[in-house]
């Protein structure tokens, strides 16, 4: 059985089969052998496309989205944002569903209550990540506590769970501070000024990236890793390679989810990753290395990796094994990459819902500016030891609507919008058999919209419904940070660091929309691409105005008369490079055979689509041209 729903077997017999019937009239080989390779794949097709899904398969019950099981839904996951066809699928086949990649591969999604209970809290280890998923995480991730499975899994969160208990994260907030103000202090010196005030004109999404990396380095190791001070440095770098958008890294990082050993194909984009991959390994073994150095002594560190090695340490003291200095490292690793890129991004979409949606956005900065008039001073100077300082800030947990913001961003657009899970024993998911083996999604991208939880307006992105919630959208409808023990680590961490950074930058700007941007490129919403965060394709763009009646500008490059910015002229891109025009392909590239005339390749398993459609379509082009890929913001970078 096994056997007949392989693929590649069943391919090459008979395109071996077919090779030689078609030197038939050699004395050796019977010219039948046609026949018999014709046979085989017209069985094979019945027994893929029809028999088996239809009357064989362990799943046939579960409803099913139509189609041809052969190349199944997979034009509609690759060709739309993640999440959203399973969205519409949900809605028309029920909450549990079946649908099929190539070759007849099912696959479920689950978006009942109790099948996403079942799957997150009941028996979460009966399904782990698969091995495909795992395989190229771990390049960027290391082996941490994200990809440790089973008892190794609960040991390590055992161990990590201090670190980010609320009690230390409240010790951290000084840090996020000290970080979202230094970012906008920074920002200001972009400031010119424009015909109506002072404005500056930005991507937002690359200074967060900055901010957060720098938080995490302090807040997580206790290293200033000057992100902000630097944008161009290694470690930057290397993460900004790590999330490239064109099209040659999209492709090769689908083939090699399928085929691992796509990693040795000597290419640019796996030599860069490779040497971005070699950066944030000796980074976090430098940060480890001065951690262990520093434990030696007694010291009174509260960052979460001295808090981790504390703990560490209590469980050699208990005879058990504690975590090994690799664990350790990879652990940072998994810190940095699942620490920063996440909250950045769930800022950013925040701050493009801001922009877009004015009247949210001056309640949201009335509320700040009534619990923290301080931050709206321009002569107030924050200083992260000063008790007079941090005591003028409010708990920011207690601002209602603010938390209804953040709430509702990440419902809306959340930074993670699926994970994926293979089962390992039979199991039963809200009623229905599930074998081992079988490939279950859950998409918060399609859960966190579905009406079943948040009611008919489930589309419509409105902070005020979280005062009146259905009684449907409980725990599990809010699938952005998953739940349960695989629930993500850093909730918390995340939730409060997010908060700090509206409270920071709201009070220095009022946000719009960058109109060159949204008339070049459209709406930010439509340019959602995918891989492991659900990112805005060319960034953020947005002109942002000073609150400040005189801010305060240090940049040495800064220019009082210059008026960059007049509305009533076409818009100038002042401070920054025009986004980069499609490139030609390097011919000299070994990866440009995956990608050639496939301008098409996005989302999960962009291998099989490069492999099976060389010559696909061009009305499945996207948008936005071959190779164009997110632009690092060179105003920011001046501004170092
Ligand atoms: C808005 C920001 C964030 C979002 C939306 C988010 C979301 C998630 C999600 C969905 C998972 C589960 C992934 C999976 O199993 O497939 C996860 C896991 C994890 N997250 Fe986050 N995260 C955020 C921020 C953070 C931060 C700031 C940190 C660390 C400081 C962090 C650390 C982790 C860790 C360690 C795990 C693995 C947990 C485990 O498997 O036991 N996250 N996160």
């Amino acid at each position: 059985m096994k056997f007949l729903q392989t693929p590649v077997s069943v391919y090459a017999t008979a395109i071996a089969l077919a090779v030689l019937a078609r030197k038939g009239d050699h004395p050796m080989i019977p010219g039948s052998l046609g026949v018999l390779s014709s046979t085989i794949m017209a069985y094979w097709i019945l027994w893929m496309g029809w028999i088996y899904p239809t009357y064989v398969s362990k799943l046939r019950h579960i409803p099913t989205v139509s189609g041809f099981p052969l190349w199944g839904q997979f034009m509609s996951i690759i060709s739309e944002e993640c999440g959203v066809p399973q969205r519409r699928w949900h809605r028309k086949y029920g909450q549990i569903i079946r649908y099929y990649f190539p070759f007849g591969s099912e696959r479920l999604s689950i978006a009942s209550d109790a099948g996403i209970r079942h799957m997150t809290v009941k028996n979460p280890y009966n399904f782990p990540k698969p091995q495909r998923a795992r395989s190229w995480m771990v390049r960027v991730l290391g082996m941490g506590v994200l990809l440790a499975e089973g008892a190794e899994h609960q040991y390590q969160r055992k161990t990590l769970n201090p670190g980010f208990s609320i009690s230390a994260i409240r010790t951290f907030t000084p840090i996020f501070w000290e970080k979202a103000l230094k970012m906008t202090r920074k920002q200001t010196e972009l400031t010119q000024r424009g015909v109506d005030g002072w404005m500056a004109r930005f991507e937002i999404l690359g200074w967060l990236n900055r901010c957060t990396l720098d938080i995490i380095g302090k807040a997580g190791f206790g290293a200033e890793l000057g992100a902000l001070v630097n944008g161009n440095s290694p470690l930057v770098g290397a993460y900004r390679t790590m999330f490239n958008f064109d099209t040659i890294s999209h492709a090769m990082h689908g083939f090699q989810a399928f085929f691992p050993q796509g990693r040795y194909i000597p290419c640019k984009t796996n030599w860069d990753i490779e040497a971005s991959r070699q950066i944030i390994i000796k980074e976090c073994d430098r940060i480890l290395s001065e951690k262990l150095e520093a434990a030696q002594e007694a010291t009174d560190a509260k960052d979460v990796l001295a808090l981790i090695a504390h703990e560490n340490n209590k469980l050699l003291a208990k005879g058990e094994p504690g975590l090994s200095r690799e664990t350790m490292r990879d652990q940072i690793m998994t810190f940095l990459g699942a620490g920063h890129d996440t909250t950045a991004t769930g800022v950013a979409w925040t701050i493009h819902l801001l922009a877009t949606h004015p009247e949210i956005q001056a309640r949201l900065r009335a509320e700040i500016k009534e619990a923290m008039p301080c931050l709206f001073n321009p002569n107030w100077k924050f200083d992260e030891n000063d008790a007079e300082s941090l005591a003028c800030l409010a708990d920011v947990e207690r601002l209602r609507y603010l938390d209804n913001v953040c709430r509702e961003s990440l419902r809306y657009i959340p930074p993670i919008p699926m994970t994926v899970r293979q089962s390992i024993q039979d199991d039963v998911i809200d009623g229905y058999h599930v074998p081992a083996d079988t490939v279950i999604y859950l998409l918060s991208n399609s859960i966190n919209r579905l009406e079943w939880f948040w009611g008919e307006d489930a589309e419509v992105f409105d902070p005020e419904r979280w005062n009146h919630l259905p009684p449907t959208a409980g725990t599990n409808a809010f699938m952005t940070f998953l739940q349960g023990p695989r629930g993500c680590l850093g909730r918390k961490f995340a939730e409060i660091e997010m908060k700090v950074l509206l409270c920071a930058l709201l009070s220095k700007w009022h946000f719009e929309p960058d109109e060159y941007y949204v008339e070049k490129y459209g709406d930010p919403e439509d340019w959602k691409t995918w891989r492991l965060v659900l990112r805005p394709k060319y960034g953020v763009h947005v002109v942002a105005k000073s609150l400040d009646s005189e801010p305060l500008v240090t940049s040495d490059s800064y220019d009082p008369d210059h008026v960059f910015y007049d509305p009533a002229s076409p818009p100038l891109i002042a401070d920054e490079e025009e986004p980069e025009e499609p490139k030609p392909a390097d011919p000299s590239s070994w990866c440009n055979f995956l990608t050639r005339g496939q301008d098409v390749l996005r989302g999960v398993g962009h291998h099989a689509f490069s492999k099976l459609m060389p010559r696909a379509p061009k009305v499945l082009r996207l948008r936005g041209g071959l190779g164009e890929q997110f632009r690092t913001d060179s105003s920011m970078d001046k501004s170092s």
